[in-house]
């Protein structure tokens, strides 16, 4: 692998069809793709991606899973991979994007009334517990959208999240996530599921008073809850041991507050990598629900689009192993000159249509914010 003292080159080098991963951990670009893998089933995916590291001698593989688990991932054997520090500093700046038109999907009001009828099946005592749902905001613009132009300012505009940018075929899959899924490095595995929000205020008292009124709530704390203790579930066979905070956290990104838990363990074999952890505990209930079966059921009727790669994971895993996978959240996905934002929100038996709505539209201003372009 090449030396890159320098992680905000890597940012600023990424060209359309690369991977970029910067995050509080470090910095990896990978750039071609001597092979493609879009195995579904985790096991074959993580058995073939371990061959080709093997066969190659490719210092990592790089990529993404999608949301809904029997979709194809797109992981790709690069022909180049360097890996970085933190980028430490950077300048948030207007992008210049300038949408021509703007259109949510489905509109406000019908999301709302989405809300209001998974929370009608969540009280119904059919099982369902929880539920993500989430909505889309497409934008036009007049222009081809220049991806690389936009990394720099996202990384800047969220200093502790992990941005991200990910070649898919047709399109650019780029965001600023808050939520790592997993990483892996040596025996030593971490997780930081994320659930339980509130709109961040400009006035501090607000601010400080959303952040309590969130540590508080009993529906955010059994929204949160339901995450950490899949998350535990889902790790917990593949390690000799495991430490489960009982108590949440408040974390902050530039737009919202939200419940956090750090996982931290050890695995039992290190034969099984990151990318078939990040498999096994793919999609958590921050991002599709429980039990997962009825939720995905629920979300296949309720949201008028396909989530893609929203909602699945981002990450990168070498032939040891140890690698890193973050939540695909606060993301878009851009292809011509057209982007396409998303934003979802857990909804509990206790939900308030309307405030799941603007949870949504908070979401949306990580990378509205980001790229200087007015809110929804
Ligand atoms: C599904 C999303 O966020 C998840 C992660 C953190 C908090 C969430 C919540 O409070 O609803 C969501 O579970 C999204 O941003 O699109």
């Amino acid at each position: 692998m090449d030396d890159a003292p320098d992680p905000a080159g890597l940012v600023a080098d990424y060209r359309p069809g690369d991977f970029l991963l910067a995050g509080p951990s470090g910095t990896v670009r990978a750039a071609g793709a001597a092979a493609v893998v879009a195995d579904p089933d985790p096991d074959e995916l993580a058995g073939r991606v371990a061959k080709l590291l093997a066969d190659t001698g490719a210092p990592l593989a790089a990529g993404a899973l999608p949301f809904r688990p029997d979709a194809a991932p797109h992981v790709v054997i690069p022909d180049t991979a360097v890996r970085a520090g933190r980028v430490r500093s950077g300048r948030a700046g207007r992008s210049g994007l300038v949408p021509v038109a703007r259109r949510p999907v489905p509109a406000g009001a019908a999301y709302a009334e989405a809300v209001a009828t998974a929370v009608r099946t969540l009280r119904d005592g059919s099982g369902l517990r929880k539920v993500v749902l989430a909505r889309a905001l497409d934008l036009d613009f007049a222009a081809p959208i220049d991806v690389p132009a936009l990394l720099p300012g996202l990384v800047a505009a969220n200093p502790n999240g992990y941005t991200f940018a990910v070649g898919l075929p047709g399109a650019t899959l780029l965001g600023a996530t808050p939520e790592l899924l997993l990483s892996r490095r040596g025996r030593v595995v971490a997780a930081n599921p994320l659930a339980g929000t509130r709109p961040r205020s400009a006035d501090p008292g607000l601010d400080r008073a959303a952040a309590a009124g969130l540590l508080a709530s009993a529906k955010d704390r059994a929204e949160h809850r339901v995450v950490v203790d899949a998350v535990a579930e889902a790790l917990r066979p593949f390690c000799a041991a495991l430490t489960v905070p009982a108590e949440p956290e408040l974390v902050e990104t530039p737009t919202v507050w939200h419940l956090s838990t750090a996982i931290t363990g050890t695995v039992a074999d290190p034969e099984v990598s990151s990318l078939r952890l990040a498999s096994a505990l793919h999609p958590t209930p921050a991002v599709c629900g429980t039990p997962t079966d009825s939720a995905l059921s629920v979300i296949g009727g309720l949201e008028p689009f396909d989530r893609g790669f929203y909602s699945g994971a981002v990450g990168w895993c070498d032939a040891a192993g140890d690698g890193e996978w973050v939540v695909a959240i606060r993301c878009a996905e851009a292809a011509g000159a057209r982007m396409r934002l998303f934003a979802g929100a857990g909804i509990m038996p206790a939900s308030d249509p309307a405030a799941e709505l603007a949870e949504t539209t908070a979401k949306f201003a990580t990378l509205l914010g980001a790229f200087g372009i007015d809110p929804e």
